[in-house]
């Protein structure tokens, strides 16, 4: 198994070309947030406007308009109960986030449903949160699923749930098994995550701590998967799953350098200068 370093995070985060602009960087679409959940939502969206990503747009309740626009203006709106809107929106995305603060209710289900339905497999789909649980819970909704360019980012909990293993059974075996009945990349999210590659490698960070426990943390971190597939395309999936996840752990453990606690959205807030860090040798 192969250790994230530094160096390899590195070499995928290049500069930008003088000539580009907003359409160069990745077109995301972020749908969930219900009525109890808008955080995740926003979090994920202003995650993906922080790290790059050149035009995202947030498919939610209506009930979280007001606040998502307060905290992250840069992202457009569309209300996810719009079906013919969400199935235009999700077939003109390069990247797709489904799931965080989605929630399990049969509207929910529903809106994965037309999410799964109306998806260009050339482009990227990350699955987190409450869609990795609808789709533990259905396997039709399973069979819909691209044979490609799909990441999963479950924590055990949802990984349990999606592949029937306890917490204390979910060794490399099993869960390389696991990752081969969906075809997807597994981001297993814990100490020390473990990325289970679609292409049969395995990696693992090596950075990342307790700091970080806090409720949101993993809905960034799809947001910043979402933003480097957006925008460093010529890259292999590989480099780009393990540069985002690097990043994410790397930059809580220099903000816990002086913090109890590394709030999600404080962390966001440092992301533009984190990364311009890294590019910096
Ligand atoms: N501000 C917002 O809007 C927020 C909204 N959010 C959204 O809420 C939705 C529900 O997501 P969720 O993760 O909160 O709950 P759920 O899917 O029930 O999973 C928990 C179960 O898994 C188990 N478990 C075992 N190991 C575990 C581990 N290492 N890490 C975590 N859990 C572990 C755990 O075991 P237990 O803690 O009981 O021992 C429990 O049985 C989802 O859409 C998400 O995006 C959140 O992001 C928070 C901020
Ligand atoms: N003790 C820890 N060590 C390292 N990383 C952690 C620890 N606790 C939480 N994390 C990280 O925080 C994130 C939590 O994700 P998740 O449980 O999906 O959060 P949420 O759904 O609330 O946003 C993951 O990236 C996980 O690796
Ligand atoms: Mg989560």
């Amino acid at each position: 198994m192969e250790k994230i370093t530094q160096q390899q995070v590195q070499a995928v985060l290049t500069p930008r070309p003088t000539n580009s602009y907003k359409g160069s960087f990745g077109r995301i679409l972020a749908v969930g947030g219900n009525e109890n959940f808008g955080g995740a939502i926003t979090m994920a969206a202003k995650a993906a406007v922080y790290s790059g990503a050149g035009l995202v747009t947030v498919a939610t309740s209506k009930d979280n308009l007001p606040a998502l626009h307060a905290v992250v203006p840069e992202a457009m709106y569309i209300n996810y109960f719009d079906k013919v809107a969400l199935s235009a929106a999700v077939a003109q995305a390069t990247v797709t986030i489904v799931g965080p603060g989605l929630g399990t209710s049969s509207r929910s289900h529903e809106i994965l449903q037309i999410v799964l339905t109306n998806f260009d497999p050339t482009h990227y789909l990350i699955v987190d949160g409450s869609a990795l649980t609808l789709l533990a819970q259905d396997p039709k909704l399973q069979a819909l699923l691209p044979a490609q360019h799909v990441i999963f980012t479950p924590h055990p909990g949802e990984w349990q749930r999606l592949t029937g293993l306890t917490v204390t059974e979910q060794d490399d075996v099993s869960n390389r098994q696991a990752q081969q009945r969906f075809q997807a990349t597994v981001v297993l999210k814990k100490y020390h995550t473990t990325i289970y590659h679609a292409d049969g490698t395995t990696s693992q960070l090596t950075v990342g701590g307790p700091a970080m426990a806090t409720g949101g943390m993993g809905d960034t971190l799809t947001g910043i998967i979402a933003a480097f597939l957006g925008q460093f395309s010529q890259v292999p999936l590989t480099a780009v799953v393990n540069a985002a996840v690097y990043t994410h752990s790397a930059l809580a453990d220099q903000l816990a350098l002086t913090r109890h606690v590394v709030v999600p959205s404080v962390l966001i807030d440092h992301l533009p200068t984190f990364i311009h860090q890294l590019q910096t040798p």
